[in-house]
């Protein structure tokens, strides 16, 4: 439709970002890690990032290019695999994003060279 042509950036994100929140089946990464219950939280990672916050980045246009969200969604793969110890479900489950993440940007990118 017109709006997809308009701003085939947005929407390429847009869907890239729903693939992304349908893959977080534990709903580990959708909102920002709550300060309050992790106190320690910011000794360690200093620049927190999660869906939630890509999600509004997006809707005011901060992104120009694919590699922009893709350097969001590194920063909060990296943040989960810092604070988080091995054994525990929030470094599998940020190993598991990575990889499935990491499949969907790059098809992203091969599909819309002229947008990254
Ligand atoms: C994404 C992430 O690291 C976390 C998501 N929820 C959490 C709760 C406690 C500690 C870390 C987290």
């Amino acid at each position: 439709c017109l709006w997809f042509e308009l701003r085939p950036l947005e929407s390429v994100l847009r869907t890239l970002l729903e693939a992304l929140k349908a893959r977080d089946t534990n709903d580990v990464f959708g909102q920002p890690v709550n300060i309050k219950e992790v106190p320690d939280y910011l000794d360690i990672v200093s620049h927190p990032m999660d869906l939630s916050t890509m999600e509004a980045k997006l809707e005011r246009r901060e992104y120009e290019t694919i590699g922009a969200f893709e350097a969001d969604f590194n920063l909060m793969v990296n943040n989960c695999l810092a604070y988080n110890r091995k054994d525990t479900m929030f470094y599998r489950a940020g190993v598991r994003m990575r990889e499935q993440g990491n499949t969907l940007i790059e098809q992203a990118r091969k599909d819309y060279p002229d947008l990254d």
